[in-house]
């Protein structure tokens, strides 16, 4: 495994991966930990997009939550992101990731299901998802298509950074519930080739097509990364 933010020689620096070995029964605390409290925020930031509430009201809030903020701000992390926590055995924490990050109330949260075909996600894009009145936004639904091909590529063994990320919005997405999902169509050499959708009820309202490509600094990382076992 490559170590935290290190320099892999020859000039290859990889920024956002830590080494941090839980126990089953730490990393089992953190993560009911985590959970818990995303969810209370994600609640809050739903609440702030919807309350009709007084002046008063909203100034008593403000007070809670700056006292919030102060608790959570005790301790910190040592760095400015959460990045990719591992253990040794290759599993993985990405608790900061802005679509997925158990630990960050702006993701859906969207939770990833895969097969040997695909990955998909079903989840609720509420009022803090709002583009056009009533509608999802545009950008939204590129992030949710973004993170599910990304995924299913990296699930299907072939990971990359986005390179070109093509979208095509067919209809409108009503705010509520949604499924994305997203298959690895074809690899050639570092690049991956993926497509996928996202539908409502009503039927497909996204779809697009990604090239992931494995960058430089992977490529040199002698398929440590690549080779990482699964999510926690
Ligand atoms: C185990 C390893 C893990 C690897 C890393 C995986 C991370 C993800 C893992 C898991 C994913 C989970 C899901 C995540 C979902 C969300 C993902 C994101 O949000 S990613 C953030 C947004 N994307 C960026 O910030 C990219 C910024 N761009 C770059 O870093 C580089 O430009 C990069 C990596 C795309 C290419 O740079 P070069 O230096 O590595 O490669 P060059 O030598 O320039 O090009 C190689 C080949 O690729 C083509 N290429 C380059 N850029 C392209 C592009 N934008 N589109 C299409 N092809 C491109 C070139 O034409 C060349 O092709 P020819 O070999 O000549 O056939």
């Amino acid at each position: 495994m490559v170590a935290a933010d290190g320099d892999r020689g020859a000039g290859v620096t990889v920024r956002g991966y830590f080494n941090e070995d839980l126990s089953p029964a730490e990393l089992e605390h953190r993560t009911r930990v985590a959970d818990d409290l995303t969810a209370d925020v994600r609640r809050l930031v739903s609440a702030t997009v919807l309350t009709d509430t007084d002046d008063d009201s909203v100034a008593e809030a403000r007070r809670h939550i700056a006292a919030a903020t102060a608790a959570l701000q005790r301790r910190t992390l040592d760095s400015d992101h959460f990045g990719i926590r591992y253990n040794s055995d290759g599993s993985r924490r990405h608790w900061g990731n802005a679509m997925v990050g158990r630990r960050n109330p702006i993701a859906p949260p969207m939770v990833l299901h895969h097969d040997a075909e695909r990955t998909w996600a079903e989840f609720e894009l509420g009022a803090q998802y709002e583009g056009p009145g009533g509608l999802v936004h545009g950008g939204v639904l590129a992030c949710v298509l973004d993170q599910v091909l990304g995924s299913a590529a990296e699930h299907a063994g072939a990971p990359g950074m986005t390179g070109t990320l093509t979208i095509r919005y067919r209809r409108a997405t009503p705010l509520g519930p949604v499924r994305a999902e997203g298959r690895l169509d074809r690899v050639e050499g570092i690049k991956s080739y993926a497509t996928g959708s996202v539908s409502t009820a009503d039927g497909v309202t996204v779809e697009a097509e990604g090239v992931f490509i494995l960058p430089r600094w992977a490529r040199a990382a002698d398929g440590d990364i690549r080779t990482a076992g699964g999510d926690a």
